[in-house]
């Protein structure tokens, strides 16, 4: 973690963490009272998008072979089950990994996030996070500029700059836009009806027990 001052707020990412059995216990022996943010999504849409990930990179390193459709790497050809120990599915069992944080955390500590609502009103999760971190409100709905390329929005940020004229200096700010990188937003394989409804199947009594340990509920039985 970088040093920080009193008056700022230090914020670090990484998925992994969330799922990696060894963090939690380390994360508490690194600070005990530090404040967790968790953005989810429809698990189906969270394994498919780690699918598409993972695909990237086996052709990133890899001259010959093929990685192979998403049903072949998550659903049993035979049976049609689903593949609980492939890692896009195991990494989107939130009740399983949500567990081992609750055993070193409060739930006070942790703040979760709707990753759907995210994508197309990033402001209103802003709002839960600078709440959350006692923050004062400062990101609005006018921070944000809806990339149609990409489908995501991007933040426009700006700074204080003092310009020479001839005449004057002169403060103005400069505007500049900060948009996800290209890894995001990557086209997801269309999913074959039995297989999407399988993996509903599958998924539906790990988010019905996730639902309950956070008392919230999600809309995600698409
Ligand atoms: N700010 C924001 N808003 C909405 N959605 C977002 C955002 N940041 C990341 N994502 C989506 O999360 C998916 C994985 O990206 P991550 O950045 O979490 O993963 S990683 O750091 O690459 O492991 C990936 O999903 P897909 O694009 O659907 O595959 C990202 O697009």
């Amino acid at each position: 973690m970088p040093p920080s001052l009193p008056h700022q707020v230090t914020v670090e990412k990484t998925p992994n963490y969330f799922v990696d059995r060894s963090v939690p216990e380390r994360v508490h022996n690194f600070n005990s009272s530090i404040k967790l943010i968790l953005i989810v999504r429809n698990p189906i849409d969270r394994a498919v998008s780690d699918y598409v990930q993972l695909k990237y990179k086996f052709y990133k390193h890899n001259t010959s072979g093929t990685y192979g459709s998403f049903e072949e790497r998550a659903l049993d050809k035979c049976t049609g089950r689903i593949i609980k120990s492939y890692d896009p599915i195991k990494r989107s069992l939130y009740s399983r990994h949500l567990d081992r944080w609750l055993t070193y955390f409060n739930k006070s500590q942790i703040l979760i996030l709707n990753g759907e609502n995210l994508k197309v009103k990033p402001w209103e999760e802003m709002l839960k996070v600078e709440r959350f971190l006692q923050l004062p409100p400062k990101i609005v709905r006018d921070h944000f500029v809806y990339n149609e390329t990409k489908g995501f929005y991007c933040v426009q940020t700006s700074k204080d700059v003092t310009t020479t004229t001839t005449s004057a200096f002169q403060e103005a700010k400069r505007w500049s836009e900060s948009c996800l990188g290209d890894t995001k937003g990557r086209e997801h394989p269309k999913l074959r009806p039995e297989a999407r409804k399988a993996l509903q199947e599958f998924f539906a009594p790990f988010n019905e027990r996730f639902f309950k340990k956070i008392g919230e509920r999600f809309d995600w039985n698409r």
